[in-house]
């Protein structure tokens, strides 16, 4: 239980650790008043049922006297009422407590999922390369809601229910030791038989719960992303199997597990109806018969009430809470910074930007992806010096993108480094660094938004620099197309739900959001190849223009479109074979002549 309560507890922030203590208080407030409710029947069955009690109890005759009631009837409803009042209070209490529980229970689903996303969005870019991106979105979806219903607020029920439970049971013992001894045990002992019977079963099904859900999120996210391939291969029934079959074993183990919860309850309502019974026999039998018996069969009424339930959810929650675990642990294991984690950062200014003045220097970089046996780049080193363009080139496989994203800051070198004239690229100046590139990749991803917020990506519609905009869409020979053919100019949606563009109107898209904050340094990795020969000529013209003011990186397969960079770099197996500029390169007998000759 130890280890329950200290994973839930890792999963709070601090600042809501006191807010717990504060609700667990009102539980044990609850917990008296209602407890108060129950014991408040005890007088008025007594006096009911034998008005001699005015004077034979110690208590009902000082009441009687210090209150100067006149007559046993008026003194009855006078007991009556104040039964009614403490238990309606301890009722309306109890409807705080679970109003309270429930709201800070969702507040913590929206902290949670809020506080995953945020974490996942500072890692570092390698980390997305070995998650599944359906994956994340279902912990941050959907187990945070499993985590909050199945075990957080169950942990809060549990303990309310508990007090409740020690509450009532104390009041029994006080009135009737042997009797409350008999009742604890005969209940605690068919719920303790059920949850040991299936603490095992619960465990399993709740892993097994998490794995079908992680298979159902990717087979729904892989078959929507694929739909064009996968209706083309006819591979629909395939996919669809991908999903029914997590699918049914996920609601399966959920519907066994909700039904587990409730399971006991019939039993313990056959054992409570026998025990009522049961109990009305043994006291009426006792000396003073029905007037004795009669106040302790009313407080047995109302407690049963109140601990039955109570018990209950107790189970309900003890079972839930097991059954849940594994969804704990799975959020857990995401939550909080990893090595390499970047806090967010404000926009930088134009002038703390890291701008290379002289080179970019790749310095003897050996990088290896994570899980990969073989380096993708080994003792690589390169200058490219400011405001030239450059291009990479080499057989697929070669690493030109892998040095792209060292290049960008995105991956981290395992060995060597990246130096902007003398500074070394780190984790301190990283985001200056990024702040001056312009990266333009080869598939554009397309946001459901206008033309101008996907230029301008990320922004709100008011910080959205509309002739900057423009000037970038102007630069990557988007702005005619966007002002005479989409119906509402910038202003049209496009991405999924919006216009279709074509391949290449989605790279000049790509290439207009990377001149948008007019970087100092710009990359495209393949980013001309959807473009067709006339459009990538008045694109690449346009970035030969932009020459002697920036500095140009170009990755390209094809070699027609390096051809008018100052310097080309042949890269192969991971490592630099050639350079030089074109006509050296060309007259060369390298691996630069036989790209050239498609060999
Ligand atoms: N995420 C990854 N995990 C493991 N290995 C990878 C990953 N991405 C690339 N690689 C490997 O790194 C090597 C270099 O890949 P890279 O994509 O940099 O080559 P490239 O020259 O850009 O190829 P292409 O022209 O086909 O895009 C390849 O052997 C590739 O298998």
């Amino acid at each position: 239980m130890l280890h329950v309560v200290k994973k839930l507890n890792a999963l709070l922030e601090p600042r809501d650790r006191p807010k717990v203590l504060l609700l667990a208080a009102l539980m044990v407030l609850t917990a008296f008043m209602q407890t108060a409710g129950v014991a408040s029947i005890m007088p008025f069955l007594s006096v009911l049922s034998d008005p001699g009690a005015i004077q034979s109890n110690e208590w009902l005759n000082t009441a009687y006297t210090v209150l100067e009631f006149d007559s046993d009837r008026s003194f009855l409803y006078f007991l009556g009422i104040i039964s009614f009042a403490v238990f309606v209070s301890g009722t309306a209490l109890q409807a705080l407590t679970f109003w309270a529980i429930n709201r800070f229970s969702h507040m913590q689903q929206y902290e949670l999922s809020r506080r995953l996303m945020a974490d996942y969005l500072r890692r570092p870019f390698s980390f997305f390369l070995t998650r599944n991106s359906g994956d994340l979105s279902k912990t941050i979806l959907n187990e945070t809601s499993q985590v909050v219903s199945g075990a957080m607020m169950p942990a809060m029920r549990l303990l309310s229910h508990f007090l409740l439970a020690v509450a009532i049971i104390s009041l029994l013992i006080i009135v009737h030791p042997f009797l409350a001894v008999s009742v604890a045990i005969v209940l605690g002992t068919v719920y303790g038989i059920i949850y040991f019977a299936a603490r095992a079963w619960l465990q399993r099904v709740g892993r097994e719960r998490v794995v079908a859900n992680r298979e159902r999120f990717t087979a729904a996210a892989e078959a929507f992303a694929g739909a064009k391939e996968i209706r083309l291969l006819g591979r629909e029934q395939a996919y669809l199997e991908r999903y029914r079959l997590p699918s049914k074993r996920f609601a399966r183990h959920q519907a066994n597990a909700a039904l587990l919860n409730q399971l006991p309850l019939f039993a313990i309502e056959a054992v409570a109806f026998g025990g009522v019974l049961l109990l009305v026999l043994v006291l009426m039998a006792g000396e003073g018969g029905l007037s004795q018996a009669l106040p302790l069969i009313g407080l047995y009424g109302l407690a049963g009430r109140q601990l039955i339930p109570a018990f209950q959810k107790i189970f309900a929650a003890v079972a839930n809470i097991r059954f849940n675990m594994a969804a704990v642990e799975e959020v857990l294991l995401d939550l909080g910074d990893r090595e390499g984690s970047q806090s967010f950062t404000k926009v930088i200014p134009h002038g703390e930007r890291l701008v290379p003045s002289e080179t970019i220097r790749v310095e003897d970089v050996c990088f290896t992806y994570p899980g990969s046996g073989e380096p993708s780049l080994q003792g690589l080193s390169l200058d490219i010096p400011a405001r030239t363009t450059v291009g990479i080139v080499g057989s697929s496989g070669a690493g030109k993108s892998t040095l792209v994203d060292l290049l960008l800051g995105l991956l981290r070198p395992d060995s060597g480094c990246i130096r902007i004239d003398d500074t070394k690229v780190d984790h301190s100046n990283v985001r200056r660094w990024q702040a001056a590139v312009g990266y333009v990749p080869q598939h554009i991803f397309l946001a459901d938004q206008s033309v101008a917020a996907n230029i301008a990506l990320g922004l709100t519609e008011s910080e959205i620099d509309r002739d900057a905009v423009i000037k970038a869409a102007k630069l990557a020979n988007l702005n005619e197309f966007v002002t005479q053919e989409l119906p509402e100019s910038y202003d049209t949606i496009i991405g999924e739900r919006g216009v279709r563009l074509s391949g290449g109107q989605r790279q000049r898209i790509g290439i207009a959001r990377a001149l948008y904050r007019d970087p100092d340094v710009l990359f495209f990795d393949e980013a001309t190849s959807a473009l067709d020969n006339a459009t990538e000529r008045a694109v690449m013209e346009a970035i030969h223009n932009l020459s002697g003011h920036k500095t140009i990186v170009l990755v390209a397969h094809r070699l027609t479109t390096v051809r008018p960079c100052d310097w080309i770099f042949v890269m192969q197996g991971g490592s630099l074979v050639e350079e030089g500029d074109w006509e050296t390169l060309s007259r060369s007998s390298g691996q630069f002549k036989r790209l050239s000759a498609g060999i």
